[in-house]
C-alpha cells in the first residue's frame, strides 16, 4: 500500500476507538513510558495534544509536572507553513488554535526552545513498524525538525501509538529519520 492510502486506513483505525478505549490506552501508554529508563533519564520532553484519535500524552504530562521535569509542545510558525518549535507548557500555559484545529501555545519567538535542547520527543503518528519507520500526518514537519539528527544523538525520538497502528512494513521515504521506539498502550517496540 502507498503511503496515503495507510494513512487513510490507519486514521480511520484509531478514529473507531470508543471514549473508553481511549481512556485506557491513555493511561496504560502512560505506564509505559513513564515506567521506561528513556523518561527516567529525561528532564526536557516534548509531547503533544491529542487530536484526530491520537493516543492522548495527558497523564504522561502530569507525570511529567509531577516530577518537576519539563513539558514541551510543537507550535506551528503561521508565516513559514514549513516550520515547527517547541514552546513550554505547564498547567497554565494558554493555548490556541492552529490551522488543523490542534491547540498549541501561541507563538512567542522568545520562548522557542531549541529541538536540540530536548532530551525526549514523543511523537504522534498515524503508521509504525517494529523497525521504528514512521508516518505522519503528511506535513513533514517532524521530519523536517528533526533531520539534524543523522549527525546528531539527542534529542531520542520515541513514537505513541495505538496497537491498531502497527504494520508490517511503513514504505521508507529518503527524508524519514526513525525513531528509537514506539510505546503503545501495551508494550514498548525498541
Ligand atoms: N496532535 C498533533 N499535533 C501536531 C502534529 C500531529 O501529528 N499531531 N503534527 C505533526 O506533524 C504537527 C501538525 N501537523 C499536521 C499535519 C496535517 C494535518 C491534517 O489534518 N491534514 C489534513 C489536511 C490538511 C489541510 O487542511 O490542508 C488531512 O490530512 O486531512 C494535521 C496536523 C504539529 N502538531
Ligand atoms: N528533511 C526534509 N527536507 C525537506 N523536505 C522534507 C523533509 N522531510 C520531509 N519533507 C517533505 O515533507 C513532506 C511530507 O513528508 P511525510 O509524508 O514523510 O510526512 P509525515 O512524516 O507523515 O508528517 P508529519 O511529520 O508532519 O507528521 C514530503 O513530501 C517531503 O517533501
Amino acid at each position: 500500500m502507498d503511503r496515503a492510502s495507510l494513512r487513510k486506513q490507519l486514521r480511520s483505525n484509531r478514529q473507531s476507538l470508543s471514549a473508553e478505549q481511549q481512556l485506557d490506552a491513555a493511561k496504560n501508554v502512560s505506564v509505559v513510558v513513564c515506567g521506561g529508563e528513556a523518561f527516567r533519564q529525561s528532564q526536557h520532553i516534548a509531547l503533544y495534544l491529542a487530536s484526530d484519535g491520537e493516543i492522548d500524552p495527558r497523564y504522561i504530562a502530569e507525570a511529567i509536572w509531577e516530577q518537576d521535569k519539563f513539558c514541551y509542545l510543537p507550535v506551528l510558525d503561521q508565516e513559514d507553513h514549513n516550520k515547527m518549535y517547541f514552546q513550554l507548557y505547564r498547567p497554565n500555559t494558554r493555548l490556541v488554535n492552529n490551522r488543523y484545529g490542534i491547540a498549541e501555545p501561541e507563538l512567542d519567538r522568545e520562548k522557542i526552545v531549541k529541538a536540540e535542547a530536548l532530551d525526549l520527543v514523543l511523537m504522534p503518528l498515524t503508521g509504525f513498524d517494529e523497525k521504528g519507520h514512521r508516518l505522519g500526518m503528511g506535513g513533514g514537519y517532524y521530519d523536517r525538525t528533526f533531520a539534524f539528527l543523522k549527525q546528531a544523538t539527542k534529542p531520542m525520538l520515541i513514537g505513541l501509538a495505538h496497537e491498531c497502528q502497527r504494520v508490517e512494513e511503513i514504505p521508507v521515504a529518503d527524508w524519514d529519520v526513525p525513531m528509537k521506539g514506539v510505546a503503545t498502550e501495551k508494550t514498548f517496540y525498541g
